[in-house]
């Protein structure tokens, strides 16, 4: 869904093999012990030097820089107690092995470093060191949370890995396997120093927590509030530390934690004040406006003086009726999805006329739950997740490259930031797990375990499955793409038609939607929002489609579309149409349509022979284009439309303005010309949605103003719905068109902001 898949360029693929070359070498040595081949000392100096090398891109590819992230062969998390484990240490480890039953106890003894993943050198309690790779926590570790020197930890069921410039080290691809401990018993060598001479009671337990929130040392808060309720605190104390652990949760996105300790704290304290809010803010975070809202009502009828309360609650009121009204400022979405990074908009999903439901042949799919018409608002969905990375940052970290041997699938964009956010965001709040793990996954097969040792079990590779599977590269705005794409020249550029975008995001409602190139809706984005909307009208009970990849440049050879990503191919009509053309009428569609750009470059002014070479791929055609869209006509359509109305020959713009919608599948009734009076012009049927179709409207506006005035502002009316169904919106439609503005014959404002 238009994420960057550069599994057939040749210099990823080469990668891709290397990668798998790599995985083959290292069977080689499978088994063999991970004993330490250096000394301490070695192995501290050879991770400094380590540092350097990591620092630089490893991939170049058209000017640009990636770090690579290559996924191992998928295994699943550890779904047994710690009490079920044997202990294992570091000179018990085997390569390339995953040592299922056992769990090390290590402790960091460097900095750690921030790469494709959080490394660190870790010892055991013999001494022995190892290095430690934890992905899918880069963000969570890498900042003032970070694993500091010194941190115990608990490794559950370790695979050694050896890497590609053939070291080994400890790889933890699931966050569950890994937990972060203040001490374990019968520890010796490894025992911590930091909490030593501290009494052992409740309050000094919650003293500490306060000097670590204070730091904004959040997991370490937590851990000491932690400890404060197991060592039998007063009420009070105990009301404290439930209500500070659920203010550390709220700071660290665990909105269902937070919630469990304030609804403990409330069954107690029915209208503890901060209970109430903190409660009210963890329900606004799962996206749960009206039971929020209904604590906020509790909060100002008992504290009507608390005015950050009477704030959040306008906010999260504002939220409900977006989530049951549909209706949104989007001028305001826009600017803010412009100021803010990432572009996380704070606005409520709006879940229209739409239901999930079984198709006949390709699993789940969505459909309308009653009647609707082109350009309404099917449903406004803000992303589970969103990974953004805006186009003009250089940075190679933030441009990564994903090669994943398993599914031989190599990506480029924000897919492994994804991977890290969504995966964190089920660990904090297992609620979301359901919806999400119910996502097309393929024949990927998890572990149907949701938590072990009071930790929600997360599969990285299950995750990363359903990512690839159903996420979206999305532009920062709809508005954005559309009108760099209408900056062209009149002629349309066959090669940018089809978008790839490197930021991502997943939206669950919208990953049921199957692909047709026949589409009925189309998606836009505004930030991290995305609005789809019907392209035609639509009775109840209708699947909801739209492309996965474009179809468009029509290149017959291109279809029937191969949705290798998806693992499947399209069977639509169009699709099943070019697989019934013969061969030979394939080709001379493409021989015609390619001399066209060479014509019209040759001599803008006599067009005939381009109209004529037109005419004669429209012949190949058999079927009506109401029934099968001729794809490869329309574009040709459209720049003889374009240039015949920059010559100020309105009847020919309009005639071939007409026929570039017809060839889309419009039935148009009313718009020839000379126009019979009193005769509407009207859209009998919608078809393909291109941003062609808004420019083609307008340069119809523009050429009625001459010919036929009164069905300029039909026209107008026609492109604004357009407008609205590929930019998701149309209140900045008069900021972006204007026929009278403009000088351009499709009324596109150049300069519009
Ligand atoms: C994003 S999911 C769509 C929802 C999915 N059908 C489900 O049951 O959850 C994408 C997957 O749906 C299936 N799919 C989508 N469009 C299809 C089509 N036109 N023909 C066959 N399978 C399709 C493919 O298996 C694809 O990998």
């Amino acid at each position: 869904m238009n994420s960057h898949d550069v599994s057939k360029d040749p210099t990823f693929l080469e990668h891709l093999q290397r990668h798998k070359e790599n995985l083959e070498v290292a069977q080689g040595v499978k088994g063999l012990s991970a004993r330490p081949s250096m000394s301490n000392g070695q192995t501290l100096f050879s991770f400094m030097q380590q540092q350097l090398v990591n620092a630089l891109a490893d991939c170049h590819w058209d000017g640009k820089s990636f770090k690579t992230t290559f996924l191992p062969p998928a295994y699943p998390p550890c779904i047994h107690h710690i009490d079920k484990l044997q202990r294992i240490m570091i000179k018990g480890l085997s390569l390339e092995t995953h040592h299922r039953g056992r769990y090390l106890v290590a402790r960091t003894i460097t900095m750690t470093e921030r790469t494709t993943a959080v490394r660190a050198i870790v010892e055991d309690e013999d001494g022995d060191m190892i290095l430690l790779q934890i992905y899918n926590q880069e963000m969570e570790l890498g900042d003032a949370q970070s694993l500091r020197m010194g941190t115990l930890l608990i490794i559950k069921e370790p695979f050694v890995e050896v890497t590609t410039d053939g070291e080994y080290g400890i790889r933890v691809d699931h966050i569950s396997d890994v937990s972060f401990i203040l001490d374990f018993p019968g520890l010796v060598h490894l025992k911590r120093t930091r909490y030593a001479a501290q009494a052992a009671n409740a309050s000094s337990w919650k003293t500490r927590g306060s000097e670590h929130f204070t730091k904004g040392e959040f997991r370490s808060a937590i851990q000491c509030y932690s400890k404060t309720l197991e060592y039998q605190p007063s009420p009070e104390l105990r009301q404290i530390a439930l209500l500070n652990r659920a203010l550390c949760f709220l700071k660290s996105d665990c909105f269902d934690s937070a919630l469990l300790d304030v609804e403990n704290v409330l069954q107690t304290s029915v209208l503890s004040e901060k209970g109430l809010f903190r409660k009210a803010q963890a329900l606004y975070h799962l996206q749960r406006f009206e039971e929020s809202c209904e604590t906020h009502g509790i909060i100002a009828r008992n504290y009507p003086d608390n005015t950050m309360a009477a704030r959040e609650y306008t906010r999260a009121s504002a939220r409900l009726a977006e989530q049951k009204s549909g209706k949104y400022n989007f001028k305001r979405m826009i600017l803010e999805a412009k100021k803010r990074h990432p572009p996380t908009l704070d606005r409520g999903t709006y879940i229209g006329p739409v239901a999930i439901k079984k198709t006949q042949s390709h699993g789940r799919g969505l459909f309308t739950t009653a009647a609707v018409k082109a350009g309404d608002l099917l449903f406004c969905e803000k992303a589970f997740s969103h990974a953004f990375r805006d186009d003009d940052d250089n940075d190679p970290n933030n441009l990564r490259l994903l090669l994943n041997a398993d599914t031989d699938k190599a990506t480029i964009g924000t897919q492994v930031v994804l991977i890290e956010l969504i995966a964190q965001k089920l660990f904090k709040n297992p609620s979301l797990l359901p919806a999400f793990v119910d996502l097309h996954h393929g024949t990927y097969e998890s572990a149907n375990v949701l938590e072990v040792d009071n930790v929600p079990v997360v599969d990285s590779f299950l995750v990363e499955r359903i990512i690839a599977l159903n996420s979206f590269g999305c532009p920062l705005l709809s508005r954005e793409t559309h009108m760099g794409g209408a900056e062209m020249e009149y002629e349309i550029d066959h090669d940018r038609l089809d978008y790839e975008f490197h930021s991502c995001g997943v939206w669950t409602m919208a990953s049921y939607i199957n692909h047709s190139c026949m589409s009925n809706a189309r998606r836009a984005f505004i930030g991290d929002m995305m609005i789809v909307r019907a392209s035609r009208d639509l009775p109840a009970d209708t699947e909801i489609t739209f492309w996965y990849e474009s179809p468009m440049p029509c290149v017959p050879r291109n279809l029937p579309m191969n949705l290798q990503h998806w693992d499947f191919i399209c069977d639509c009509m169009l699709c099943q149409d070019i697989d019934s053309t013969s061969k030979s009428v394939l080709a001379a569609r493409e021989r015609l349509s390619s001399q066209i750009p060479k014509l019209i470059k040759k001599n803008r002014s006599n067009l005939q022979l381009v109209e004529a070479a037109v005419s004669r791929i429209a012949d190949t055609f058999p079927q009506p284009a109401h029934e099968i869209p001729r794809l490869c006509l329309y574009p040709l359509y459209f720049s003889l439309a374009t240039i015949h109305a920059s010559f100020n020959n309105s009847e020919k713009a309009i005639r071939f303005g007409l026929m570039t919608l017809e060839s889309l599948g419009f039935v148009i009734e009313g718009g020839n010309v000379p126009h019979v009076s009193d005769t509407p012009l009207s859209v009998q049927k919608w078809a393909l949605m291109t941003d062609e179709v808004v420019r083609c409207w307008m340069v119809l506006c523009c050429a009625y103003q001459e010919l036929a005035p009164e069905l300029a502002s039909q026209a107008e009316g026609y492109a604004r719905i357009s407008y609205r169904i590929c930019v998701g919106e149309d209140e900045s439609f008069e900021q972006t068109y204007s026929s009278t503005l403009s000088d351009r014959v499709d009324g596109l404002l150049m300069n519009a902001e």
